[in-house]
């Protein structure tokens, strides 16, 4: 094993990968943009113009394309992807594994005994049923009634990668129960469009005929070379370092944040952004994030269904051009104990199709009345499903993350910034009914009239938030650089969805009763900030105070992925996807039962490995060296006698005691960790076993680390089989 450790270390100082991968970039990037997507353009110019609107109006207002215009886009996209040395197809979608999912048919198809033909009909782009039965239901499907369908997405425009025509679907059992992440969520982004469009057409502006939500996301990552990462069977197995002493250096020195891009790194970004052009994923910066080998890449916001196809896309691209580049992508939120993790924080608005964003106040008080409509609702509905939001970030590599390191701790609060804050506290003294004409002048022109240039000025960050106001946005600062963007927008987009609806319901009842529009606006926006007042938190989220403080408040806690997924149950929260017809009461313990069992299955995977490690490793390694250091000591008592030698071998006498202390603690902690795997996989239900990885078995890998590096620190460097922190945070 330490021989594998050498070797890799070996190959990165012969070869020279820097100069060998070189990329040249095109003069003009926007070139390349959208060249392998069917966009609008591409559209234009193979469709006729009947399939055109058909597929127009399918995106921008949800119709139903008919079955013999289908048959036209169909051979239309068939034409552009043979042209384009496409030779597949496949519906491409995003199933509850965490990754994308295809299975590529082939154009060909033969006809009479020797001729051929490329074809493609409207079925098979509406539709494709794939023998799907090895994906996770949450015992919806049993194998005997396994089959599950595919759908075309025409929200999402189709692409090619390499020589296969993706088209962007939902995945949804024979039953008509919803198996992905990308169902439910074009379900929320409905709801929400609705929601919100009601409110703007009958309070603000009634051109508005369609809100779509967006999204930003910043992907954060790690690079490891990938000789160094084959050496480490943590890594290659679970993602993440499970072992492994910290370097002298680490990132105190924050020399490594926004620094010069290293040459070998750059040349796979480069590479990387080509890439994105040509799917059509706006990238648009890159940078270096603040652990030592950890790297940043984000695009321009988009609708969120795109932007969400785009993230998963593109963690799929990322990997296979690192591969090229000799590294290894982590996108794990802690591969390495002791430095940041990373995060994919989610940048959310709301957009109309009268080209504004609603959480962006307006040159007038109207507007910013509109504003204020959209970003207090927003927080009132954070606080009202707090719990569920949590829910949804939960994962056992996001637990190692949250608290510490610049991302957020588990208890949900809103950071709006000081000022919005006492522009909150004078709304909520607006007087009770109706207004005098003094009060509402002062508020048009003192309150609500000084938002605009309040967030000209705000230069107030807390990356201790997970969940921050950022000028025209919230960036959801919580969810984890592995997840899936549509699991939180599902739920944003569901909680905001309702309490819109509520909002439309209670300000129209207050204008039934003689109030005008305004009034009830800022009567029913009073309310609301009294009730949410209690998540709103401008301080340290890291501190011992805060804990205390949201307890006197009322947040939860929920600091583990069981206990976040326990409260997923909840009555209330059921009762919200139910009311919306996001999920059937089916769904979501499905779902609920798919995260729980995942959660024990990552964490059983992890102690298995760690178990492996230390007995086939780690032991070994520090008896091998212990047997050295008494080879020493009887050498030193031969040559010194009884009398002399003991002053002598004092510190190796030392060592040997210290290391079979440690190697003791290996030994017992690891049999403790396999018995308790044995006892948690024993649960009696989902829940229970989720408990057990976090309450019994996790607990034990920090005993059994903690020796491992204490001995990393005392074995000779030559014996020891893992590759050191140290190498494969500073190779690049
Ligand atoms: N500077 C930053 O924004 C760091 C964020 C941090 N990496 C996270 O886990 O979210």
């Amino acid at each position: 094993m330490a021989y594998l450790r050498f070797k890799a270390l070996e190959m990165l100082s012969f070869k020279d990968y820097r100069k060998d991968n070189a990329v040249v970039v095109p003069a003009k990037l926007s070139e390349l943009f959208c060249q392998n997507v069917f966009s609008e353009e591409t559209m234009r110019s193979y469709l006729t113009q009947e399939a055109f609107k058909s597929i127009q109006d399918a995106i921008k207002r949800g119709t139903k394309i008919q079955r013999d215009v289908a048959d036209q886009i169909a051979v239309a996209m068939k034409d552009w992807a043979l042209s384009k040395g496409a030779t597949h197809y496949t519906h491409w979608f995003q199933p509850l594994t965490g990754s994308t999912a295809e299975k590529h048919d082939s154009f060909f198809t033969p006809f009479e005994t020797d001729r051929a033909i490329e074809r493609f009909s409207g079925g098979m782009l509406i539709q494709q049923e794939p023998d799907a039965s090895s994906f996770p239901n949450g015992g919806i499907r049993n194998t005997f009634e396994a089959r599950g369908y595919t759908a075309w997405d025409p929200t999402s425009p189709a692409f090619i990668v390499g020589t296969t025509l993706c088209i962007p679907s939902i995945f949804i059992s024979y039953t008509g129960e919803t198996l992905d992440y990308k169902a439910p969520l074009l379900r929320a982004l409905n709801a929400v469009d609705m929601a919100a469009t009601d409110i703007c057409k009958s309070y603000f502006d009634k051109n508005v005929t369609k809100v779509s939500p967006t999204l930003g996301w910043e992907q954060e990552y790690f690079l490891v070379d990938s000789a160094l990462y084959q050496s480490r069977p943590d890594l290659v197995i679970t993602g993440k370092t499970l072992l492994g002493h910290s370097p002298a250096k680490g990132q105190q020195l924050d020399d490594h944040y926004f620094g010069s891009i290293p040459t070998r790194v750059m040349n796979f970004m480069k590479e990387l952004e080509i890439e994105c052009m040509k799917l059509g994923i706006p990238v648009t910066t890159r940078h270096n994030e603040v652990a030592p080998n950890q790297f940043e890449l984000a695009p321009m916001f988009e609708e969120v269904n795109v932007a969400v196809d785009h993230n998963s896309l593109l963690m799929d691209i990322m990997a296979r051009v690192a591969h090229k580049h000799h590294f290894h992508i982590l996108f794990h939120e802690k591969p390495f104990a002791g430095v940041n993790g990373s995060g994919k924080h989610n940048n959310w608005s709301m957009a109309t199709d009268t080209g504004e964003n609603l959480l962006s106040p307006g040159k007038n008080p109207k507007k910013n009345l509109q504003f204020l409509t959209f970003f207090v609702n927003t927080i009132k509905a954070v606080h009202d499903y707090a719990d569920l939001l949590r829910a949804s970030i939960a994962s056992a590599s996001n637990d190692h993350r949250l608290g510490a390191n610049e991302a957020p701790p588990a208890i949900i609060s809103v950071f709006i910034g000081t000022q919005l804050f006492s522009v909150l506290e004078e709304l909520e003294k607006v007087t009770d009914g109706k207004l005098s004409p003094e009060e509402k002048t002062e508020l048009k022109l003192n309150v609500v009239g000084k938002i605009p240039m309040i967030l000209l000025d705000n230069t107030d960050r807390n990356r201790t938030s997970p969940f921050a106001f950022t000028g025209n946005k919230f960036e959801i600062r919580a969810v984890g650089s592995s997840a899936n963007c549509a699991e939180v927008m599902t739920v944003m987009n569901s909680i905001v969805a309702k309490q819109l609806q509520e909002f439309k319901i209670e300000v129209d009842a207050l204008i039934d009763k003689g109030l005008k529009k305004d009034e009830a606006i800022f009567n029913i926006l009073r309310e609301y900030i009294k009730v949410s007042k209690n998540i709103m938190f401008e301080g340290d989220g890291y501190s011992d105070d805060w804990a205390v403080e949201a307890e006197k408040r009322g947040l939860s806690n929920l600091k583990t992925t069981p206990e976040a997924l326990k409260r997923e149950m909840d009555e209330k929260f059921v009762a919200l996807y139910e009311d919306l017809g996001i999920y059937t009461h089916r769904e979501i313990e499905a779902r609920n039962e798919i995260k729980l069992e995942k959660y024990s299955t990552v964490v059983s995977i992890e102690a298995t490995v760690l178990g492996d490690i230390a007995r086939n490793h780690i032991i070994p390694c520090a008896l091998n060296y212990q047997n050295r250091l008494i080879e020493n000591v009887k050498g030193l008592k031969e040559i010194f006698g009884e009398k002399e030698f003991k002053k002598l071998a004092c510190e190796q006498m030392n060592m040997i005691t210290e290391i079979s202390e440690h190697v003791s603690i290996i030994k017992v902690e690891v049999d403790r960790l396999l018995g308790a795997i044995i006892t948690g996989k024993a649960a009696g239900n989902s829940q229970e076993m989720a408990e057990i990885f976090c309450n019994d078995v996790k607990p034990l890998f920090e005993k059994i680390r903690d020796s491992s590096d204490a001995l990393e620190m005392m074995v000779d460097d030559e014996l020891w089989p893992m590759t050191k922190y140290r190498e494969l945070l500073f190779t690049r």
